[in-house]
């Protein structure tokens, strides 16, 4: 028997037993933040914790929340293969995640503890994680913003998924906070110069600690030192980041340079609007770690009588 239930006992274990006794393996993917798990190789300028938040978000980005629809529901899935999902995320992030997905885990549950677990790795705000996600069974709509559409029609996406325009410059500066723009998938944004023999997929990262998740993708903007190629691009038409983030003059951007603990809280709030965006009628529950869990346990009734106790008991530090 599983405590409460069979569903919350097996995402609670992927959520919380990263490490000892009982580990399981989902976060080896992301540990340390700078990993790549799908080659055998960092030559490639992939990394696995980006590849897993962008994911999310492309999942996300869809969403209709005034007709309740779209969010994070896997739906990606159907849709990976249309241009506006470029690049090798997605297969890379769904052949991890097919293993853990099951008769208690849907694949957005996964998706969204993907990000939770992605963004822990990398040094950011521990997130609270619900789940109960239900899969969508085909494609949904069209709309994740591309790196040359008008300011306009982006800042229209992001109203549609419930996201303001300041709140669309701290999320977008949020996820941009780890990993790259390869020239393998968006070769107008970076330039076949980034291509050599130890960054194969040309691979430019949006902020110099490109496997931490702090501010410094701020700070660097507001400098003017940034080599975020969503800024920097040699083809003005592709600078999505500038137009967004310079679109109330900064003053958004600066305020999240000034402060790292509200780059942290601001981005806590956001990505978790972002993953509990859910189409209407699914309801989520908040899984919270068990302080005392049993693991294994079994109860032997001995010939002679006598009773042995044998397992684990997880118990918490906190
Ligand atoms: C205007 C909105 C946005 C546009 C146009 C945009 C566009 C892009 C592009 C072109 C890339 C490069 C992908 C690659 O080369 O593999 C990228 C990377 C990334 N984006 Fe965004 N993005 C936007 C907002 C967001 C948001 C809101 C998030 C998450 C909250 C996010 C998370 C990421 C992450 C983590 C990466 C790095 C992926 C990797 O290194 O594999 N993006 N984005």
């Amino acid at each position: 028997a599983y405590y409460p239930s069979a569903k919350y006992a097996a995402l609670e274990h992927l959520l919380v037993d990263s490490t000892g006794h009982n580990a399981n393996t989902f976060y080896k993917a992301v540990t340390p933040c700078g990993n790549y798990v799908s080659e055998n190789s960092t030559k490639t300028g992939r990394v696995t914790s980006a590849q897993w938040m962008r994911v999310a978000f492309h999942d996300f980005a869809t969403a209709d929340v005034a007709a309740g629809t779209g969010g994070l529901d896997a739906s990606i899935v159907f849709e990976y293969t249309r241009p506006e999902n470029s690049g090798q995320a997605f297969p890379d992030s769904f052949n991890y995640w097919k293993y853990y997905v099951g008769a208690q885990t849907s694949f957005s549950d996964i998706i969204a503890l993907g990000t939770v677990a992605a963004i822990s790795s990398c040094g950011g705000p521990q997130l609270v994680y619900s789940a109960g996600r239900i899969d969508a069974t085909a494609a949904g709509q069209f709309g994740v913003p591309e790196p040359d559409e008008g300011l306009t029609d982006t800042l229209a996406r992001f109203a549609g998924a419930g996201i303001s325009q300041t709140d669309a410059i701290k999320l977008t500066a949020c996820g941009h906070t780890v990993g790259s723009v390869h020239h393998a998938g968006f070769p107008l944004v970076v330039g076949t110069d980034a291509v050599n023999a130890n960054n194969t997929q040309g691979g430019i990262n949006m902020d110099t600690t490109g496997t931490t998740y702090d501010n410094r993708i701020a700070q660097e903007y507001v400098a003017g030192t940034t080599k975020n190629p969503l800024v920097t691009s040699f083809n003005v038409s592709q600078r999505s980041d500038l137009r967004l983030f310079s679109s109330d003059n900064n003053a958004t951007m600066s305020t999240l340079a000034e402060s790292s603990s509200l780059f942290a809280s601001e981005c806590k709030r956001l990505t978790t609007q972002m993953l509990n965006t859910v189409p209407s009628g699914v309801s989520l529950t908040e899984i919270t770690p068990i302080a005392v869990k049993p693991v294994n346990v079994t109860l032997t009734v001995n010939s002679a009588g006598t009773v042995t106790f044998s397992g684990a008991i997880r118990v918490s530090s906190e």
